[in-house]
């Protein structure tokens, strides 16, 4: 499986504000938009492009676009604080939903929302969620996609953990990973160490 560190100043910088735990709410936000445009660019860098004619006001040049725009799937809460940034960066992508609540006693991730298009065939898929733990509620959200038909699916997390990279990998499915860190290990309470703390928590305050 492909794990990209985007190891850049500008990521490290943005990730370590996100990590200090003075860092307030709205703080947090902004640098995690910033971060997500940083690693949409990576993960972006390869795909494949059409192009067409255009005229500037002295010539005619090539012109380019994104041949086959990826469905953007923030996952519930946390992953929305990545969707307007994506979206900004690739505008005429479409947007899909998933909502995981993970159960802090079990770490098994309860679905509540499902929101994509049925068919996903030869449509790139950007998934979007700060947080890659243990990896269960990543491969619940892949396997939805794969039902539908995805193939070509990129996980774009602000921090991993060895734990759930190893997970995503060993299930076998599609999927490669953009990221600002793999950090070290998971606690005993199923948190990345040294982490952030609770992504979710942090945007948009504790449940
Ligand atoms: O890899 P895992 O062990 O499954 O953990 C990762 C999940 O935990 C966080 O969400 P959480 O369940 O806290 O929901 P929230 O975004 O509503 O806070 C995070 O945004 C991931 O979705
Ligand atoms: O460290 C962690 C692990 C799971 N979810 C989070 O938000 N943070
Ligand atoms: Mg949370």
């Amino acid at each position: 499986m492909d794990v990209r560190v985007v190891d850049h100043p500008l990521v490290k910088a943005r990730l370590s504000t996100m990590r200090d735990a003075r860092t307030n709410s709205a703080a947090f936000r902004a640098a995690l938009q910033e971060l997500t445009l940083m690693l949409i660019y990576e993960a972006t860098r390869d795909a494949e492009v059409a192009v067409e004619p255009i005229h500037t006001p002295v010539a005619r040049t090539n012109g380019y676009r994104l041949a086959n725009p990826p469905l953007l799937v923030p996952v519930l809460r946390a992953g929305l604080g990545m969707a307007d940034q994506a979206h900004r960066l690739i505008p005429e992508a479409q947007m899909g939903f998933v909502g995981l609540a993970r159960d802090e006693e079990t770490l098994q991730p309860t679905p509540y929302l499902e929101s994509l298009p049925a068919d996903l065939s030869d449509r790139p898929v950007l998934v979007l969620d700060p947080m890659l733990a243990t990896g269960g509620s990543m491969v619940h959200t892949i396997s939805l996609l794969t039902d539908r038909g995805a193939s070509d699916v990129t996980a774009i997390c602000t921090l991993a953990a060895p734990e759930g990279v190893r997970r995503l990998e060993e299930s076998g499915l599609p999927v490669r990973v953009v990221t600002a860190s793999v950090d070290e290990r998971l606690n005993e309470s199923g948190f990345i160490v040294p982490g952030l703390g609770d992504a979710g928590d942090r945007e948009y305050g504790a449940v």
